[in-house]
């Protein structure tokens, strides 16, 4: 018998629940027992101030340390909370079969059947930006926090709706609350939202090729190009890009889009590839985007 793996995760639901699915699939497809390391994050306790320290990425970072004290053997994280450039002594051993990669509208109707003025909570310029596009009538609040706290808002009446990523709340078992899940078409998601990234130290070879039990190759090809798109377009997890890739293996189908946060311009294109080549995909497509005056949109946002 081997030692259990050693997996470090938020303690949060959604993070919990993300983490003991990729744990069981792994038991499943290698016979390793893995067990789950419960870690209380800066981002955490320091949740008021995570503008000042740079977003979800202090989460990541700080799971990230865990396996560099060598604490941990492996970590799950939300894949669209992955700064695009990877710190080399890490390894994204895996990519997971994605969830649902879509934005969900949690609320009592529907978007177009809310009235005139409603109050509509994100934190999310690609959020808000997109929103606008489809109803510029309505109020967008920014608001913080974790989604039971932004469904709360809701349920208090404080908002009259707020919009969330599908698959999050699946993990956290709140799907009965959804009144509209948006189309990709109508609200192109986050790159690599969905997905998860399972990471480990990358001099550790065995434990690279064990974990890529639950790589998912279909998954991977989409949200490189995802983030490729990202990267090409030197945005990060706050900038008005949506991106959104699927495909059989073979071919990959892109598309991505850049709104100004007012709503009232976008550059929005679409490609496809050999899915080998996902990378070149998605900066190639990020070129022709600039050269419509993507930066320009982005340049106009508060850095
Ligand atoms: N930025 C926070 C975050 N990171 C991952 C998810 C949801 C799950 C996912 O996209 O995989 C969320 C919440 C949300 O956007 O509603």
């Amino acid at each position: 018998m081997s030692t259990p793996l050693r997996l470090g995760t938020r303690r949060s639901l959604m993070a919990t629940t993300q983490s003991g699915i990729v744990a069981e699939r792994l038991t499943a497809l290698t016979g390793r027992e893995v067990e789950l390391v419960g870690v209380t994050t800066f981002g955490d306790v320091s949740r008021a101030h995570l503008t000042q320290l740079g977003g979800t990425g202090v989460f990541v970072n700080d799971l990230r340390g865990r396996l560099l004290a060598g604490e941990v053997d492996f970590a799950v994280h939300s894949l669209k909370d992955l700064p695009t450039k990877q710190d080399e002594r890490i390894a994204l051993a895996a990519i997971p079969e994605r969830d649902d990669p879509r934005d969900a509208l949690v609320g009592p109707v529907r978007l177009r059947d809310l009235p005139p003025g409603a109050r509509v909570g994100t934190g999310s310029p690609r959020r808000v930006a997109q929103l606008r596009l489809l109803r510029p009538d309505l109020d967008y609040l920014p608001i913080r926090g974790n989604a039971d706290t932004r469904i709360g808002k809701v349920t208090s009446g404080e908002l009259d709706a707020v919009v969330l990523a599908a698959a999050g709340l699946a993990r956290i078992r709140r799907t009965g609350e959804i009144a509209q899940v948006f189309e990709v078409g109508e609200m192109l998601p986050a790159p690599g939202q969905g997905a998860l990234a399972v990471e480990c130290l990358a001099d550790r070879d065995d434990l690279v090729e064990l974990l890529s039990a639950v790589d998912d190759p279909l998954t991977r090809a989409a949200v490189d190009a995802e983030r490729s798109v990202l990267a090409a377009l030197e945005a990060g997890c706050a900038a008005p890009v949506g991106a959104f890739a699927s495909g059989d293996g073979h071919i990959l189908n892109l598309t991505a889009t850049v709104v100004a946060v007012d709503g009232a311009r976008s550059v929005r294109k679409s490609t496809s590839g050999p899915s080998p080549a996902a990378v070149e995909l998605g900066r190639e497509l990020a070129a022709a985007m600039i050269a419509e005056g993507a930066d320009t949109l982005m340049g106009e946002q508060a850095h």
